[in-house]
């Protein structure tokens, strides 16, 4: 949702923070919202991703959230932050911190090119990533595909675009009509552990519904029984259709709940997958995605176990 904020002006080519004097070179523009720019930038020979912000209090706010969750074993929710500090732009001040650049492809884009089959693997991974935000006391608010990455390296999700991080109990600061809890007449607007995992099962069925479809029936009024229906005709969520309703029904008390029953879900479907391949002489059926999605979730449960 947009405001009446303060429009930022383009980066110079090059810049140099006003306070830890560290220079950056641009290279280009990532991309602007909301709350800021954010520009693709080389700083001491490393590309990081630089957010300016029209609010710098905002900004300041996404930095406290995305430096509470930096330390050990939480490193993989969101960028790592590298500088915060000020730069002047045609006499005027902003507010911009540096981060780690992501190198990857935003969700909805890696599973139009993978196959919805590894939607329920990522969402998987991102329960992961907002149980830690919620461990922390923190509502991610705009959950949606176009604020999650899926990182080249290691096909792992990460969260970016933290300004609509919202502290629990009070109202969520931005969100995105189509995944949000009230527009769907499900609830309220107050961030809470089910208001994310409300935005997740929307965003499961977004992505995995055929994109004319989902155009075709968003005329229809928002109403979780659309979802609910969507969810028992798709081939890659029926096997996941308690734990995607319970969540639009606000059954979950955390993400780790939900992301336990999803997991098991997974085992039981890897387990029933390898019987059928033993017994099958050709051993034909061994695709590239059983072996890959094997690797992922390797990758998954890793993270699972590790924390
Ligand atoms: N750490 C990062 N690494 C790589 N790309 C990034 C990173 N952070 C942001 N981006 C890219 O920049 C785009 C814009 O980022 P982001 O959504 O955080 O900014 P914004 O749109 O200005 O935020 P807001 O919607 O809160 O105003 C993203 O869609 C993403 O493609």
């Amino acid at each position: 949702m947009s405001s009446n904020k303060p429009t930022i002006p383009d980066l110079p080519l090059q810049f140099c923070g006003k306070w830890n004097q560290k220079s950056y070179r641009v290279l280009r523009e990532l991309g602007r919202g909301a709350n800021g720019a954010v520009y693709l930038a080389a700083q001491g020979g490393v590309r990081r991703a630089v957010k300016v912000g029209a609010e710098g209090m905002d900004l300041l706010m996404e930095v406290n959230v995305l430096k509470s969750v930096q330390q050990g074993r939480d490193a993989r929710v969101a960028p790592l932050v590298s500088d915060v500090d000020d730069l002047v732009i045609n006499g005027k001040t902003f507010t911009f911190y540096a981060m780690e650049y992501l190198e990857g492809e935003q969700l909805d884009r890696y599973v139009k090119r993978m196959g919805t089959d590894w939607v329920p693997i990522l969402m998987i991974q991102l329960l992961a990533r907002l149980e830690i935000l919620h461990r922390h006391g923190w509502v991610f608010g705009d959950l949606k595909p176009e604020n999650v990455m899926v990182t080249h390296a290691d096909k792992q999700v990460r969260l970016i675009d933290f300004g609509g991080v919202t502290k629990m109990g009070n109202a969520v600061r931005q969100f995105t009509e189509e995944y949000d809890r009230a527009a769907w007449q499900a609830g309220d607007r107050r961030a809470d552990i089910a208001y994310d995992l409300f935005s997740l099962a929307v965003m499961a069925v977004r992505l995995s519904a055929d994109p004319e479809m989902w155009k075709s029936r968003r005329q229809e009024p928002r109403q979780t029984s659309l979802l609910c229906d969507i969810i028992r005709n798709s081939d890659s969520l029926y096997p996941y259709r308690v734990s995607l309703v319970k969540a639009l029904h606000g059954k979950y008390a955390s993400a780790g709940e939900m992301r336990s029953e999803m997991l098991a879900i997974v085992r039981e479907r890897t387990i029933g997958h390898r019987g059928k391949q033993a017994s099958d002489s050709a051993g034909k059926l061994v695709g590239g995605l059983f072996v890959a999605s094997l690797l992922l979730l390797a990758g998954t449960l890793y993270y699972a176990w590790m924390m």
